[in-house]
């Protein structure tokens, strides 16, 4: 049998009835036959494609195909006898790693864990021809992989339990790994003819389920995201990008550093710039080091040889492209672009790291303003798959291809976006980010609505996540803009700023020197300055008691379905806006960000499928109830397209577009 390439089951068509004969009386029927048949494997057996292998008397495999059960992923689990023939052939402890990963194996490593009988640099089929003549003469009961006894570990119900434990731990809340665990128990447990029973019966309880409808939609709003388009019609398919060979970087903070490592072990060559001779030091010394470990990691050499370090900005004249990574401050930003034009040949992208400042604000003191761009990373920058690609209304469709395809190249999920405070992720952030504080005046505490949200499947709830990123940052630009200091009005209500609501709160915890985790204070205790196991912290109670006793509040029982859903609701209204806006093209790219940016539980697909999925009617109704409540909390008004999309039925995420291509678009 040859597989040139099977991804499995075409993923779109889970959406509806499954058509066509039931397939494990066919795979069953192969595995029975007389006739030895023998897999040749090129590309990549997944899903389907590799539990079509696993009945095949032997497999030949090409040295780079790769093989794996996904399913999980995808929230489901591999129902065509996967989960009862893997454990038969490699054992329950790999089986079951296999199983509740979905990841991807390579054909030495197959070959390793005893699922596939030969690996080759050859023609996987001519191989595989001459295989199944030798074996014409060779008894096949040893090679049905159903027959096979499971080999069974002693403590069979230890490791299930470690194993249960450790997927709940790291995927909390998430059925499909669960599910397969107890398939895998059937296989060690049962005969093949119940266990594959039991495997339709665990099928059944996710196949149509919410989460495994998220799963499947991230997956092709990943793939969608790429896919940018402008107005101009300049689109991913028709912009050719610039390769980029070198690459220079101004600033080696935290972000600096990560882009640095980023770019060099994709074999770009990279020149650091810093403004002092210590601060460029300890910054080289940070980046080899982080390369040196990663390399270790990835069992490569260190690409060290592509670094170059300096105080000089006149080193940068011949790179194809720079990134800007200096401190979030418009005046020095704009004044390393104006030296940067200067500098730079002509035809240097110019790139910032900005996380919300005014990208065009800064082309506009270039000598080149359609070949500056935002590049907009996420802390640290080499870990976190994130990039907001933010498109300025002069920037050229090359170089938006050019970052799009250099955050492909370094293994980024690019997402491009418009030009606006706070792009797509920063400007969603600032309503779910003040519902969290109202909460807290109301009556709830950090540790209570970070239970609530990670309850919900945040890798983090929203205290912990702002002590991990510094409660300082924010702190600066409400000084900047005016919320706080001397330019707020004395004759201000304390609770209300520029007409609205305002919670002083992260104020009053700055105020003390709580700048989060790297303090060792922030919403919550750490042991050390930079420690991370967060503890409650009772002068945080106490604060909280007195500035509501100092303002009359009365303490009210919240519980956790107000914290979802004012936290999420807002933050999917402003979701809303930003597609009215035109600053996202798709409500896929708002949920691409949110996953891979802000840890918005995949199985929840993100806040606009949430939304979608809770149903849009009910979205509007919580809404316009919060903001009857609060009528000085303007995020919590809904926007006109919610509205506009209730009023047109509720129609599924993958038609909102439809609704908004009238309006105007700032890609
Ligand atoms: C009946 C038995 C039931 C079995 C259950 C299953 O089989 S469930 C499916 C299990 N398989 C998978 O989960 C594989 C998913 N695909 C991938 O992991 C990757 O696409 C790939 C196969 C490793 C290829 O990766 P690569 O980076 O080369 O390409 P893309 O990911 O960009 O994909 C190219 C286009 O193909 C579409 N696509 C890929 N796999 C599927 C699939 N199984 N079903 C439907 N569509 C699939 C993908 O969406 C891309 O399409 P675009 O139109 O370009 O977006």
């Amino acid at each position: 049998m040859r597989m040139c390439s099977s991804a499995g089951a075409d993923i779109r068509e889970f959406a509806g009835p499954l058509r066509g004969p039931p397939l494990v009386p066919l795979l069953d029927a192969i595995e029975a036959g007389e006739k030895p048949v023998v897999a040749a494997i090129e590309g990549v057996a997944l899903g389907g494609g590799f539990e079509l292998a696993l009945v095949c008397h032997y497999r030949i495999v090409h040295f780079k195909a790769r093989l794996g059960l996904p399913e999980v992923t995808l929230g489901i689990l591999p129902a065509a006898g996967g989960t009862q023939r893997l454990p038969r052939l490699i054992g329950i402890p790999a089986a079951l790693e296999l199983i509740t990963t979905g990841r991807h194996i390579s054909a030495q490593e197959a070959l390793k864990l005893g699922i596939v009988d030969q690996v080759t640099e050859q023609n996987a089929c001519e191989l595989a021809v001459e295989f199944a003549l030798r074996a014409v003469a060779k008894p096949l009961s040893s090679r049905r992989v159903s027959m096979l006894t499971t080999p069974c570990p002693p403590d069979l119900d230890a490791l299930l339990e470690a194993v249960t434990m450790q997927v709940k731990r790291k995927a909390r809340g998430v059925m499909a790994p669960l599910a397969c665990i107890q398939a895998v128990r059937a296989a060690a447990t049962m005969p093949y003819s119940k266990g594959i029973k039991r495997e339709s019966e665990l099928m059944a309880t996710l196949f149509n389920s919410g989460q495994a409808r998220a799963l499947q939609y991230c997956f092709f709003a990943q793939r969608t995201a790429g896919k940018w388009t402008l107005p101009s019609g300049a689109q991913w398919n028709n912009s050719k990008p610039r390769e980029i060979r070198s690459a220079a970087i101004i600033g080696l903070g935290t972000m600096g550093r990560g882009i640095v490592v980023s770019l060099a072990r994709v074999g770009i060559s990279v020149i650091a710039v810093e403004s002092e001779k210590k601060l460029l030091e300890t910054g080289k010394q940070m980046v080899i080091g982080m390369l040196e470990r990663d390399a270790k990691r990835r069992g490569v050499s260190a690409s060290l040889n592509l670094l170059k370090f300096t105080l000089s900005l006149q080193d940068l004249k011949d790179v194809d492209l720079v990134i800007e990574a200096v401190f979030e401050d418009m005046a020095l930003k704009k004044r390393v672009f104006q030296e940067l034009s200067k500098v730079c040949r002509p035809a240097t992208l110019l790139c910032t790291n900005t996380s919300g400042l005014d990208v065009d604000a800064l082309a506009g003191v270039t000598d080149r303003p359609h070949l500056v761009v935002g590049m907009h990373f996420f802390s640290p920058a080499h870990v976190m798959k994130l990039l907001e690609v933010v498109c300025g209304p002069r920037s050229s469709s090359e170089t938006i291809a050019t970052a799009m395809s250099l955050g492909k190249r370094m293994g980024k999920v690019s997402v491009a976006v418009g030009n606006c405070p706070g792009f797509v992720g920063n400007r969603m952030l600032k309503p779910y980010l003040d519902q969290a504080t109202f909460l807290l005046e109301e009556g709830a505490t950090p540790e209570q609505i970070d239970k609530a949200l990670e309850d919900f499947g945040f890798a983090m709830g929203v205290f912990r996540m702002s002590d991990l990123a510094g409660l300082d940052v924010g702190w600066r630009v409400r000084k900047e803009s005016g919320l706080i200091g001397p330019d707020v009005d004395p004759k201000n209500p304390p609770r209300r700023r520029q007409g609205r609501r305002y919670c002083p709160i992260p104020d009053m915890v700055c105020e003390q020197g709580r700048f989060g985790q790297k303090t060792g204070r922030g919403w919550y205790m750490y042991d050390k300055p930079g420690g991370t196991n967060a503890k409650p912290d009772p002068l945080i109670q106490n604060l909280l008691e007195m500035y509501r006793s100092r303002y009359g509040i009365q303490p009210r029982n919240i519980s956790d379905q107000e914290i979802i859903e004012r936290c999420l609701f807002a933050l999917a209204n402003e979701g809303f806006r930003i597609l009215e806006d035109g600053i996202a093209a798709r409500p896929e790219d708002i949920d691409v960000i949110y996953l891979f940016g802000y840890g918005f539980p995949r199985h929840g697909g993100g806040p606009m499928f949430y939304a979608s999925m809770v149903g849009l009617e009910r979205v509007l109704e919580r809404l316009e109830h919060y903001h009857q409540a609060h009528p000085d909390v303007p995020h919590l008004e809904p926007s006109p397209l919610l509205k506009k999309l209730v009023a047109c039925g509720s129609p599924p995420v993958q038609k909102w577009r439809e609704h908004i291509k009238t309006m105007h678009s700032h890609l």
